[in-house]
């Protein structure tokens, strides 16, 4: 039995990174993580690490860096590691990276909401994006820091405010609802999770997450009733705060957001490659409903966004669940712009 799972384990690992033996022939590619010495950051540079994808890792904190970089650097794996600490060295660690990988900023403790970490967030989200504008302006970012919902138009307006805007290349990280809702998806219906894909669209705080269970793949209607959909739903949405009220006052979601980071990392560097198959659901500026913000499913290219599909057919559940998150996701996208405006 255990023998079978550490088989499926390694199959798992090396379908994701196919570790330095896919890496031949592949463009040198630098990738910055900002919050690196963090509960996401250092699991996540450790995946970097792994990434035949990346051949240069900077990991910038404002302390801490130097150990990190230091154990990290130490795999033999092709990425070069180098740790960078405090503001004046942030420059450097930005300069030439291809893509910038966000998860600076506090997480929840229980009986918070995300929203109430923008009172310290939204000004170090502000902050890191202003350093990437003037230093690695092409670069994609994947905001991690919570709320996304609001630390993706800071970005968005700082960026416009330095004449760098690019909205095909500010992308908020929603990876850890589509792994969780694939994860309770396969669970309660008896699939392989290896096999099974479920779209999640909207933002990414509580009633906001909305998982489309009508278009997963493979459908397992006749498996599964309303309540259920409803039960996987509601799952999804609290996933993190589920992981929040079991760390019970030790933070959030760490390495399966570490392992989510890691995944839409690779697919943008896939995209930037020139891999013409690479789709994730991601949190962009998009135009497929009425908020200037949404997550759907996004076509990652040699710029970043290169399409952005539409929502599909929702079932009439579905339909209600998109109705019924508007109101916070467009309150929370003016959180953040009026923020960003203030701030100049
Ligand atoms: N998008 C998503 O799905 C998820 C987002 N998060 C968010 O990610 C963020 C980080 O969470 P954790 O790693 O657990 O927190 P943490 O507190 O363990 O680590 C955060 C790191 O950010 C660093 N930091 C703070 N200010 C900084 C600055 N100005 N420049 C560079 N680094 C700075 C800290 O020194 C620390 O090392 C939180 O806002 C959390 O809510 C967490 C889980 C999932
Ligand atoms: O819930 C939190 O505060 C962290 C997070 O965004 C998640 O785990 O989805």
């Amino acid at each position: 039995m255990l023998a079978r799972a550490a088989k499926e384990a390694v199959k798992a690992a090396s379908g994701l990174r196919a570790y330095a033996s896919a890496s031949g022939g592949l463009p040198p590619r630098k990738v910055a993580v900002l919050g690196a010495a963090g509960g996401i950051g250092q699991p996540l540079s450790l995946l970097m690490k792994l990434s035949p994808y990346v051949s240069e890792l900077a990991l910038y904190d404002i302390a801490g860096t130097p150990g990190v970089a230091a154990d990290v650097s130490h795999i033999n794996s092709k990425a070069a590691v180098k740790g960078y600490a405090g503001e004046d060295q942030l420059g450097e660690a930005l300069k030439g990276a291809d893509v910038v990988i966000i998860p600076a900023g506090v997480p929840r403790k229980p009986g918070m909401t995300r929203d109430d970490l923008f009172k310290i967030n939204a000004g170090i989200v502000k902050a890191l994006v202003e350093a990437c504008g003037k230093h690695c302006p092409k670069a994609l970012l994947n905001i991690i820091s919570n709320p996304v919902n609001s630390t993706v138009p800071i970005a968005a307006e700082t960026l416009k405010r330095l004449g760098v805007y690019d909205e095909k290349r500010v992308l908020g990280v929603t990876t850890l609802d589509v792994v969780r809702a694939k994860t309770f998806y396969a669970e309660k219906a008896g699939l392989d999770v290896s096999k099974v894909d479920v779209p999640v669209v909207g933002g990414h705080a509580g009633v906001t997450i909305l998982p489309l269970f009508s278009q997963a793949v493979p459908n397992a209607a006749n498996k599964l009733n309303d309540a259920d959909i409803d039960a996987l739903t509601k799952r999804t949405q609290d996933g993190g705060t589920e992981v929040v009220q079991a760390k019970a006052g030790k933070g959030s979601a760490t390495l399966s957001m570490a392992y989510a980071g890691a995944l839409f990392a690779d697919a943008c560097l896939r995209g930037l490659n020139g891999d013409p198959d690479v789709v994730e659901c991601t949190y962009v500026a998009s135009t497929i409903t009425d908020a200037p913000f949404f997550s759907s499913k996004v076509k990652l290219g040699k710029n970043g966004v290169e399409q952005i599909f539409g929502l599909g057919e929702l079932s009439a559940y579905e339909a209600e669940g998109l109705k019924a998150l508007m109101p916070e996701l467009r309150q929370s996208i003016q959180k953040g712009e009026d923020f960003a405006l203030e701030k100049q």
